[in-house]
C-alpha cells in the first residue's frame, strides 16, 4: 500500500522542504493543483528531477482538452495524471491513450460521482487507476466516511487511491478497506513535526499489510 503525499497550498519552497522531510516515509508524490495552477509545469519538472526515484502524480483534474493536458504533464515528468470523472469520454479515452503510447498513468477522481452506472462506463473506457475523494471543501462540513468505497466495491479491475482528509487518527478505518494508495495532504503538510506524523502512517500501513 502507497502513501501519496499530496502537496496543497504550500510555496515552492515549502513543496522541496515537505519532500525532504517525508522522503522515506513516502511512495508517490502528488503536486496539487493549486501548486501547479501558482508555479505551471516547472515546478512539476523541477520535483521529476530532484526526486527522480518517487512516482510523480501531476493533480491536473483535467476536464477537457485531455489529449493536450496530458502530454503537457506526463512531458513535465509525471508519472500519472489526474482526469475528472464527469469529463467527456472522449477526454478519458484521449487521456488513456496518451498514457498508454508514453507507458504512463491516468488517475480517474471520482470527485462528486455518486452514480454507480458512470463507474461501469469508466470501466469499459479502459480505466484501471481511480481516486476516492471527499474534497477539500466538502471537508469543511464534515468528514469522509469509509461508505465512499462503496462505489467500487463490485469492482476488482480497479487498483483503488483514497484522498479527504485523511490523518493519523482517521487512517486504521481506511485500511480496513485496503485501498491500494492512501493519499494524505494537510495531515502531513500542516504538522508541525511532518516527518513524525509521515513515519506514523508509513507504521500503521506496515502493520496493517503485516497482519492483513
Ligand atoms: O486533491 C486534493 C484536493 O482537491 C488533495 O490533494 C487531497 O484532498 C488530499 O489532501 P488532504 O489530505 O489535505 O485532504
Amino acid at each position: 500500500m502507497n502513501i501519496q503525499l499530496a502537496l496543497d497550498r504550500l510555496s515552492r519552497e515549502e513543496c522541496f522542504t515537505v519532500i525532504k522531510e517525508t522522503e522515506p516515509y513516502i511512495d508517490w508524490i502528488e503536486v496539487g493543483t493549486g501548486v501547479i495552477k501558482e508555479y505551471g509545469m516547472s515546478i512539476v519538472r523541477e520535483i521529476k528531477e530532484a526526486f527522480p526515484n518517487k512516482i510523480l502524480v501531476a493533480d491536473m483534474k483535467t476536464c477537457d482538452a485531455g489529449k493536450f493536458e496530458a502530454a503537457q504533464a506526463f512531458e513535465a515528468g509525471a508519472d500519472i495524471t489526474t482526469v475528472m470523472a464527469f469529463s467527456a469520454d472522449k477526454t478519458i479515452a484521449d487521456t488513456l491513450e496518451v498514457a498508454k503510447k508514453q507507458g504512463k498513468r491516468v488517475m480517474i477522481d471520482l470527485l462528486g460521482i455518486t452514480e454507480p452506472t458512470r463507474i461501469e462506463e469508466l470501466e469499459r473506457l479502459g480505466v484501471d487507476l481511480i481516486g476516492l475523494h471527499f474534497g477539500k471543501d466538502m471537508q469543511l462540513e464534515g468528514e469522509m466516511h469509509t461508505d465512499l468505497f462503496n462505489l467500487v466495491e463490485n469492482y476488482s479491475t480497479f487498483e483503488v487511491a483514497v484522498a479527504g482528509g485523511i490523518n493519523v487518527e482517521s487512517l486504521p478505518d481506511i485500511l480496513e478497506k485496503s485501498p491500494n494508495t492512501i493519499i494524505v495532504g494537510s495531515a502531513i503538510s500542516k504538522a508541525e513535526d511532518r516527518t513524525g506524523v509521515a513515519k506514523k502512517m508509513k507504521g500503521l500501513i506496515n502493520a496493517y499489510e503485516v497482519n492483513y
